[in-house]
């Protein structure tokens, strides 16, 4: 298939010759952007507000990696639902793959791949179930429909056909009432949020010729440091 397509020269170029961006900001990516304690909010609220102001695609989507028992990673999409001081919150099957990975092994990644905006940011940290409370509430803001499926869904394990992923779905309807009844569907015990806590996040900045803007913020577990990096 890719024979056809001349992979080895597709690329875009970021900024122009004075260094602006995508983003429309004309300044560089500076340390001193990232101030607080921690050093990453401020900056993180801001770029996703343009994110979302440039309508871009899903901007609460985020690639989440994971490390298995065996030390096998894997990535995945899966969308932000909270993002604050405290880390990034998404909710998903707690046995899924990635459930087990994280039992397995509570640390992950995150980044959000703001392409059209040539933007990325990279976090690293520990991850964390969040409280059931807030799994609850979280839930109940779902739609009916997605509160079905992912209560008649044991993610990611196989099964034989669509017919047999839709009779699934239609039997938990059936359990509660039907699609449009008025029956709440409780939380599944196999569904919840899961809080990735920061110890690293990264912001990245296209420019032209490839000579980027890269500002990490760490916790070295005495404060939070901030450095340039080449990039
Ligand atoms: C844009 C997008 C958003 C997604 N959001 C979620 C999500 O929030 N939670 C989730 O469990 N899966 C989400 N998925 C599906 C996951 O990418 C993945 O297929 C699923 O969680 C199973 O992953 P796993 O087998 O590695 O555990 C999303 C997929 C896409 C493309
Ligand atoms: N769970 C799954 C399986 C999804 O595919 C998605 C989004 O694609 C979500 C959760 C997050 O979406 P929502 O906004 O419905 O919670």
């Amino acid at each position: 298939m890719s024979e056809h397509l001349d992979l080895p020269s597709m690329r875009v170029g970021y900024g122009a010759a004075d260094s602006t961006g995508a983003d429309g900001v004309v300044e560089h990516l500076d340390t001193t952007w990232l101030t607080g304690d921690p050093p990453w909010p401020a900056l993180f609220q801001r770029w996703l507000g343009e994110a979302v102001a440039a309508q871009i695609p899903e901007p609460n989507a985020m690639v989440l990696g994971t490390v298995d028992a065996d030390g096998r990673p894997a990535t995945r999409t899966v969308l932000c639902k909270g993002a604050d001081a405290d880390g990034v919150v998404f909710f998903t099957g707690y046995d899924s793959r990635k459930g087990r990975a994280l039992a397995a092994n509570p640390v992950a990644s995150v980044t959000f791949p703001w392409i059209a905006m040539e933007r990325q940011v990279h976090f690293r940290g520990r991850v964390v179930k969040v409280d059931p409370a807030e799994t609850l509430a979280y839930w109940q803001a779902r739609p009916r429909g997605s509160q079905l499926s992912a209560y008649a869904s044991q993610q990611s394990e196989p099964i034989g056909s669509r017919a047999d992923l839709v009779a699934a779905a239609a039997a938990v309807a059936a359990e509660f009432g039907g699609v449009d009844g008025q029956t709440p569907v409780p939380v599944p015990p196999h569904w919840g949020g899961y809080r990735l806590e920061p110890v690293s996040v990264e912001f990245w900045q296209g420019r032209a010729d490839r000579l980027h803007n890269r500002v990490l913020t760490e916790d070295t577990g005495t404060g939070w440091t901030v450095q340039r990096l080449q990039p």
